[in-house]
């Protein structure tokens, strides 16, 4: 589904990416870890086309995608989740909806309007409000809302987590636990490491813009040592 290879990227003089790999099966569910500033949404921006690579390779869904547009990656199948959800302000949760759903991947079954509503109902009862009237949980489920109905190939989540009580936090891990049962390939990033260790298959660990580590659920769960060495936890 997605491989990333030698990725280089910065911002002007200050280069922040020194050749991260990574690689995604279909089906799989995947994450990011990291320190804050090690390079992990530095990496999303790339996969996104919002940031032009200085180096490496990206191949997703089959096509060689590096320095493609954003608009292209995403009519291929990636959705993202920004970090701070990004929503807009002005348009009701149904507008939202509305104009994001596509069936871009010809899914069978795909994701609709009603099919958020019924995921997330609190979205069917909010549907006339504004995005800027919105709780912040209630903002994260219409962002991971409005990537769904795109029908993803691959599902990206910068920091879904962030800033939510822990009970609506876990509604969307549980989310997340059932779009993996449903078979969508998910890239996660986000530091709770104990809940990342159960909804994914495996984990990269990137520090100072390279992959220091990587390995799935049962190994990063063995070994305290590299969530102290490289997660600070
Ligand atoms: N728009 C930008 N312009 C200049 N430097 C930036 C920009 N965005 C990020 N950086 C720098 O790039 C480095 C990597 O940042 P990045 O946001 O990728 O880290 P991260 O691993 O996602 O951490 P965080 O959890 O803090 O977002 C940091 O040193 C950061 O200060």
């Amino acid at each position: 589904m997605l491989e990333i290879e030698g990725l280089r990227a910065g911002y002007g003089d200050s280069q922040v990416l020194f050749g991260v790999d990574l690689r995604i099966a279909p089906g799989e569910v995947a994450t990011l870890l990291g320190r804050n500033g090690m390079g992990k949404s530095t990496t999303l921006r790339c996969l996104t086309g919002w940031l032009a690579p200085s180096g490496g390779r990206i191949r997703f869904a089959g096509e060689e995608v590096t320095g493609w547009r954003a608009d292209r990656i995403a009519r291929l199948g990636l959705a993202i989740v920004p970090e701070g959800r990004q929503v807009f302000p002005n348009l009701s949760v149904l507008e939202h909806l509305q104009a994001f759903e596509a069936n871009r991947c010809r899914a069978a079954d795909p994701w609709t309007v009603e099919r958020v509503f019924a995921l997330f109902p609190r979205l069917r009862e909010r549907a006339s409000h504004l995005g800027q009237q919105l709780s912040g949980g209630e903002q994260q489920m219409l962002a991971i809302g409005r990537a769904l109905v795109t029908n993803p190939r691959l599902l990206v989540l910068d920091e879904a987590t962030e800033g939510l009580a822990p009970l609506i936090r876990e509604d969307i891990w549980r989310c997340l636990d059932m779009l993996r049962q449903a078979g969508q390939t998910i890239l996660v990033v986000d530091k709770y490491v104990k809940r990342l260790i159960r909804l994914a298959d495996r984990h990269s660990i990137v520090e100072r813009g390279q992959v220091v580590w990587r390995g799935d659920s049962a190994a990063l769960a063995a070994d305290h040592g590299v969530w102290h060495r490289h997660l600070g936890v």
